[in-house]
């Protein structure tokens, strides 16, 4: 897992490696400008464009003229720094990149105030006004000079953060920062990244290593941590020689209603698929002949009027809710399994029951796995103004509950009993599609029939739905739920 920063610890972690690799800071700001290019080259080529520099005086401004110097030296003929004069305050390293630059054949404008900006001839911008040393919201002339500089509509690349948008914590209602085409940051994402409302700040971000000491990074108490495919693959079990349907649990999902029998039998396709030994599907009887013809692997449970599970010990993993209806009779259901005690698997309709029953979310049992997405996850815990509120009390929720909720997104959430979240990285907007919740169930219940924690059952869950559709997706406008099932068996191979 790759340990995510805040903006204090990653100055921390700036001048650990100052101090022990050792290095000069300025050699170090010299790293990440090196690193910026080399990445910024990838994409734009074409040495005769004219680029524009803005470069604040921190920081961020100091790379942004190492920056300049080095486009220069790379062939880039048209490249003009304007530097943004409206603090009294320059770092260090800042003042040694300007006399370096002051040295060099680049052009440079001094914009004193924000009239001072006008006729830019430019077809690139890089933006170093101010990076990870925000400390509040742009206002007056910082907050004029970026609507102008967003007015000027040109590909925009920041450097570390988009000047404006906050690292880490809770995002303003409205951005007022500048609009990236990409951000090309150092050595870790900034966690904000991962939050939906990063998108009016940054088309795209790519992370760069300027050689901070990881072992350091590592080593920080975070709350958030980003999983890789190495942590999935040190966590997947191979199956074994003479093992048999037995020894990979028993899984039982009480999905499905009259009009919504796809979604138990997506949900009990994805657990086919991800590995339970054997799977059922409690479902109204008027579904026996769509599951019978469709999924024979499959065993049947009638649920019509049914209000308890005979024997649920019987099962090494539950799940309830995909398409299931919200119904007395489902509510009772949903409630004796509570009351059961034994870990749940809790989605769709069963999370919309929960949240008109109150009570039954302080009786829920430990290690169960809720799997909310946006709305669900309100209507179970309240209103959220922003992503980064709903993740303090998902955090919470988690850790007050002795449970894991996955809170689904582009990048989901898995927030632990402990207190950590962990964000999944793969998954695409070509599965923003119908029924993919439903498969992302069956997955995780799969996970913990075949006995993996609860964490983990969560964790390869959302890594393996996603990276099925991530595969399938390389060459697909859209991906299908029942696509992403299947898919999910060759995913889990292709990493074992
Ligand atoms: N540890 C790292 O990862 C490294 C960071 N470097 C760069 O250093 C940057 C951080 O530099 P700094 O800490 O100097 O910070 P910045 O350069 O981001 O900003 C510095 C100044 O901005 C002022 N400021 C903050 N919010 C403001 C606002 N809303 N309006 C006006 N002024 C505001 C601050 O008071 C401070 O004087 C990173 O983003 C990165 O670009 C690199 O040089 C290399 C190493």
């Amino acid at each position: 897992m790759l340990t995510l920063l805040t903006s204090a610890q990653t100055r921390l972690a700036d001048e650990f490696t100052i101090v022990n690799k050792p290095i000069a800071s300025i050699d170090l700001m010299e790293k990440a400008a090196r690193a910026f290019v080399k990445s910024f080259l990838k994409d734009e080529f074409d040495a005769s464009k004219h680029v524009a520099v803005f470069c604040g005086k921190g920081n961020n401004g100091g790379d942004g003229l190492a920056i300049a110097h080095l486009l220069l030296n790379n062939g880039y003929e048209n490249v003009k720094v304007y530097v943004i004069n409206l603090s009294e305050k320059q770092s260090p390293d800042f003042a040694i990149n300007l006399q370096r630059l002051n040295e060099s054949r680049c052009k440079k404008v001094v914009i004193d105030k924000v009239s001072d900006l006008k006729n830019v001839k430019a077809d690139l911008i890089i933006d170093a006004i101010l990076g990870s040393g925000l400390n509040k919201s742009l206002e007056g002339d910082y907050a004029a000079l970026v609507k102008q500089i967003n007015k000027l509509n040109k590909k925009v690349y920041s450097v570390d953060v988009p000047t404006g948008f906050f690292a880490e914590g809770r995002l303003p209602e409205t951005y007022n920062g500048i609009k990236a085409y990409k951000t090309i940051c150092f050595q870790r994402p900034k966690i904000n990244f991962f939050l939906p409302e990063s998108i009016l700040a940054t088309e795209k971000y790519e992370v760069v290593d300027i050689g901070l000491n990881e072992d350091f990074i590592q080593k920080q108490e975070s709350d958030f941590y980003l999983i890789e495919q190495g942590d999935i693959q040190e966590i997947l079990k191979p199956r074994k020689l003479f093992s048999h349907k037995g020894t990979y649990g028993h899984a039982l999902i009480i999905a499905g209603n009259t009009n919504t029998m796809g979604a138990a039998l997506l949900s009990s396709m994805a657990c086919l698929h991800a590995g339970a030994g054997l799977t059922t599907a409690c479902i109204p009887q008027s579904g026996l002949i769509a599951l019978n013809t469709s999924l024979p692997e499959v065993m049947a449970l009638p649920r019509d009027e049914c209000t308890r599970i005979e024997n649920p010990s019987k099962y090494q993993a539950i799940a309830i809710g995909p398409g299931l209806g919200i119904s007395f009779e489902n509510e009772q259901l949903l409630e004796s399994l509570i009351t059961n005690n034994e870990p749940l698997v809790i989605d769709a309709d069963a999370l919309n029951i929960l949240a008109e029953r109150q009570d039954l979310i302080e009786k829920l049992p430990e290690n169960s796995i809720l799997t909310p997405h946006m709305k669900e996850f309100d209507r179970l815990f309240g209103e959220h103004a922003t992503w980064w509120e709903r993740l303090q009390t998902a955090k919470e929720k988690a850790k007050e509950l002795k449970i894991v909720i996955v809170l689904k997104n582009q990048y989901t959430f898995v927030c632990s009993s402990e207190g950590k979240i962990y964000i999944n990285p793969t998954g695409n907007p070509a599965m923003a599609q119908g029924g993919m919740g439903d498969v992302l169930t069956g997955i995780i219940v799969a996970f913990l029939a075949q006995k993996y924690s609860t964490l983990n059952a969560a964790i390869l869950g959302c890594f393996i739905h996603g990276k099925a559709g991530d595969d399938l997706a390389k060459d697909k406008f859209v991906v299908t739920a029942s696509q992403v099932a299947v898919k999910s068996a060759e995913a889990i191979r292709e990493l074992i």
